[in-house]
């Protein structure tokens, strides 16, 4: 049976509206002016200090207040999962793999605090064996060594699959050398077509039949 591991924010949940509110919040503290949901969802992907860094910069805030607003940032992030929501047919496709016996997994750049918080909020951490944060190694996706990691901790010599929803998932399959499934609906910034993928999917309902196509293609 395959190891499929699953990237979060944009993949399974849509954080976004509780990423920019702490954003805002932080903003707000500094007298500054809002950012937009759009500028919100195209600064997820790299991880915190990332987006601390972008957001900073769309608002002139100077580098000298990084760590400071990192530091809040990554406080107040624990708490933010009023506003997220499962994507449509998430936890139903989960049900469907670990019935099929597939063991699955968590990989994303979230910190691993608040990713495992909002795992607990949905009641979804038991679905995962193992979970990795941005913050759980020294490195982060794009590396591919959290992604190693997952699949190392289920165990076994069995297919690897990622199913992720950006540019730094499709760029951290290709450099762990495993078939990537791209979920379309999430926080992507380039057109499918440009991002390196083994099918794409814009429905929880075809993910079962996608991961099937993927195992016979590798046999
Ligand atoms: O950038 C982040 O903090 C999280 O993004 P990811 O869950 O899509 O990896
Ligand atoms: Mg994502």
């Amino acid at each position: 049976m395959a190891h499929i591991v699953f990237d979060l924010d944009g993949t399974l949940i849509n954080s976004a509206p509780d990423i920019q509110g702490v954003a805002n919040g932080l903003l707000q503290e500094a007298g500054l002016e809002p950012i937009t949901l759009d500028q919100t969802r195209s600064f997820i992907g790299n991880g915190a200090a990332v987006f601390v860094e972008r957001m900073r910069k769309a608002r002139d805030v100077p580098d000298d207040r990084q760590a400071e607003m990192h530091k809040a940032f990554v406080a107040w992030y624990d708490a933010a999962v009023t506003r997220t929501v499962i994507y449509p047919g998430v936890e139903r496709a989960l049900d469907d793999l670990a019935s099929a016996g597939f063991a699955l997994g968590i990989c994303t750049n979230k910190p691993i605090r608040p990713c495992r918080a909002v795992l607990d909020h949905f009641g979804l951490t038991g679905r995962f064996a193992t979970i990795w944060g941005g913050d759980s190694l020294p490195v982060h996706k794009p590396d591919p060594a959290p992604l190693h990691a997952a699949y190392e901790a289920l165990g076994g010599d069995a297919p690897r699959i990622y199913v992720g929803d950006s540019e730094v998932d499709a760029e951290t399959a290709q450099r762990a050398g495993v078939p990537f499934l791209l979920y379309t609906e999430g926080y992507r910034k380039t057109p499918v077509a440009l991002i390196p993928h083994h099918a794409a999917f814009s429905d929880f309902a075809e993910l079962p039949a996608l991961v099937a196509g993927v195992l016979l293609g590798a046999e």
